[in-house]
């Protein structure tokens, strides 16, 4: 038996740190939604009781490291799983890029193991689960349009946006979350307006949204990694309705309304970056 899931990459609208907690991790405040670019998931069941992990990126991990192997793992151990999965990943999203690459894969396994291994799970189980791997699981269990709260792994849903282009643009780099975070200084941040930005996306209203668009963990990265403000400010002097970097870098992200000036901001960033993709808004959950 053999399943194929999408596994669509994250970004986030808003990002907002509401201060450092005891056990190290950071308090958020998150709008999250998917975006049309995904990596697919093919699960193939074994008789044998191990877990196989294939992966397309030679330089992703094909052992325990791989977020998608751990979900499997975690699976097995709380069910008594015998029966074991070959997990074949195809990357389409890029790697450390602020996209949840890497935890959507792990989501999507989730999700296609509760079938493989009829296992019969909620969803909400499968995303409380997920918590365990990583803060942005919970998030890509579901999909969707989310506000994340608690580390990350508190999803509330919210409706999706109105559709539009993202121009997505990576810069060479790789980005280490926890650098990121480490960073911050908590006592100086300017906080974006979380429900500012709910209540423009509850109303449709795509010029707010764009207004209303801010990460506070983009300076820390901008003072770190100077190339990813260059592209942010290469996107606005091309056109674009609204420009932020997603997640914790190096990706950032550009909202565009016409397919015309889609395909310009684009072509213009294609001659100074390799890592360049025009996608359409999700929005929308699986379950
Ligand atoms: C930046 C975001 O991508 C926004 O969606 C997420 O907050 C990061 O999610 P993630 O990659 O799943 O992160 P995790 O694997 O859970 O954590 C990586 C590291 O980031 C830091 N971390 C992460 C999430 C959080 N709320 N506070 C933190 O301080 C911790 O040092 C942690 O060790
Ligand atoms: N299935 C996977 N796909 C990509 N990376 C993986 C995977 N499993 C483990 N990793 C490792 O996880 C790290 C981060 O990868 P990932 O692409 O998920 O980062 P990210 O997009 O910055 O995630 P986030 O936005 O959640 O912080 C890399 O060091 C990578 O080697």
């Amino acid at each position: 038996m053999k399943i194929s899931i999408k596994a669509p990459a994250k970004i986030n609208l808003s990002l907002d740190v509401l201060h450092k907690r005891e056990d190290g991790f950071h308090e958020v405040e998150m709008i999250m939604t998917t975006v049309d670019l995904a990596d697919r998931i093919e699960l193939t069941l074994l008789e044998e009781n191990r877990i196989i992990v294939d992966v397309s990126e030679g330089f992703v991990p094909n052992d325990s490291r791989n977020l998608a192997y751990q979900a499997a793992q975690l699976l097995k151990d709380r069910y008594q799983i015998n029966k074991g999965v070959h997990i074949s990943i195809k990357k389409n999203i890029p790697v450390s890029a602020g996209l949840a690459g890497g935890s959507s894969d792990a989501a999507a396994t989730l999700r296609g193991l509760n079938k493989l291994w009829s296992l019969h799970l909620s969803i909400d189980e499968l995303a409380t689960l997920g918590a365990h791997i990583g803060s942005d699981v919970s998030f890509c269990v579901y999909g969707g349009t989310a506000l994340a709260t608690g580390r990350g792994e508190r999803i509330e849903h919210i409706t999706p946006p109105p559709p539009c282009w993202i121009i997505l643009a990576k810069p060479p780099i790789g980005v280490s979350t926890a650098e990121i975070y480490r960073n911050l200084k908590v006592d100086q941040i300017e906080h974006p307006d979380i429900n500012e930005m709910i209540s423009a996306i509850n109303s449709s209203d795509y010029e707010k949204i764009c207004k209303q668009l801010g990460n506070v963990l983009e300076s820390v990265t901008f003072k770190l990694y100077p190339e990813v403000q260059r592209i942010k400010e290469q996107m606005i002097r091309f056109g674009a309705d609204g420009v932020l970097m997603s997640g914790s870098g190096p990706t950032v992200f550009a909202l565009v309304k016409h397919e015309s000036r889609a395909a310009r901001i684009y072509n213009g960033l294609r001659g100074f970056c390799n890592d360049v993709y025009a996608v359409r808004l999700l929005g929308e959950r699986y379950y």
